[in-house]
């Protein structure tokens, strides 16, 4: 904990973004007001609306409608492929399955790419069609006329710094500034995402040290995946966390379940009750 938030009051447990009380839906007042609380928070990627309802439920209170829909829902390899037909979609359910969290909507590669008014189209169609509360971009001062135009427009915006996935044909999937320009690099990024209105910052694949001294240096929330535990939230793609992720998985996962295995069981234990002639049984059978 910092100083600052060591010498505050205790947080007033009725606003805290997790364990917080109500259904309001959350804003990005209320992930700001978190920052000065110094409290720290989980957000969790969803794909549809009934595990965005779980979420929800156990007071998740950022839920990103990640494109990681590619490789994690939709069998693309990379997130790469990802229209916005599909993130538009996918979106409305997770919004329709939430009351209280603040659901953010990735833009997909080439959504945004040609400059701010292609940005802002596309952003726009989110937000009007499927309700996302917020939007995400990657890349900083690459996309700064970006996120401006956006900000102006009254469309909140989550950056996303550091190892960027619609980036892989260039960058591979390696950490993020280890050399002392990359991290000047990643630091000026952070600012001027910061400065162009973007209200948080994922850093994804980045050293602790790093991720901590951005930290420091923004009033707006960080929000680490694979950044050491200085960030001021913590993201993991959720079938990775629930253990369904088939393969590998990135070695910043943590996995607190093994739903690959249980919903394995529950469908062997389906096909042989079948194969037997155990189900169904008297109780599931209309006479
Ligand atoms: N299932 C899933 N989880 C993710 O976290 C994720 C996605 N998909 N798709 C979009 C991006 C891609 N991400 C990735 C993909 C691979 C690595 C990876 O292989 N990392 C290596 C470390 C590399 C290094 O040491 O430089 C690892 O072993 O974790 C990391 C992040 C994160 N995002
Ligand atoms: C890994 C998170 C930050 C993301 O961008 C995604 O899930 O698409
Ligand atoms: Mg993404």
């Amino acid at each position: 904990m910092t100083l600052q938030a060591a010498q505050k009051p205790p947080a007033d447990s009725s606003k805290a973004l997790y364990g917080g009380k109500g259904t309001r839906r959350l804003t990005v007042h209320d992930i700001a007001a978190a920052k000065t609380r110094g409290e720290k928070w989980p957000m969790l990627t969803a794909y549809d609306a009934m595990t965005a309802s779980v979420f929800d439920e156990a007071g998740i209170p950022v839920i990103l409608v990640g494109d990681s829909m590619g490789n994690c829902h939709l069998g693309y390899d990379t997130t790469v492929p990802v229209t916005m037909d599909e993130m538009t979609i996918l979106s409305a359910a997770v919004v329709r399955g939430t009351r209280r969290a603040l659901v953010v909507g990735d833009l997909t590669f080439g959504s945004y790419q040609e400059g701010p008014v292609q940005a802002l189209r596309n952003a726009t169609r989110l937000v009007k069609d499927a309700g996302v509360g917020a939007v995400k971009l990657e890349g900083g001062e690459r996309s700064l006329p970006q996120t401006e135009l956006l900000v102006q427009a009254g469309i909140p915006v989550m950056s996303h710094l550091g190892l960027t996935p619609q980036s892989v044909n260039t960058m591979g999937y390696r950490v993020q500034g280890r050399s002392d320009e990359a991290a000047h690099k990643l630091l000026r990024d952070a600012k001027a995402a910061q400065d162009a209105g973007a209200f948080a910052v994922v850093l994804e694949l980045v050293p602790a040290e790093l991720a901590a001294e951005v930290t420091r240096s923004l009033h707006i929330p960080t929000i680490g995946i694979g950044a050491g535990p200085d960030t001021d939230a913590q993201v993991l793609v959720w079938t990775d966390m629930a253990g369904l992720t088939g393969g590998k998985v990135p070695r910043f996962t943590k996995q607190y379940a093994n739903l690959r295995e249980t919903l394995g069981d529950a469908a062997r234990a389906f096909a042989e009750d079948v194969a037997g002639g155990a189900f169904p049984a008297e109780e599931h059978t209309f006479h």
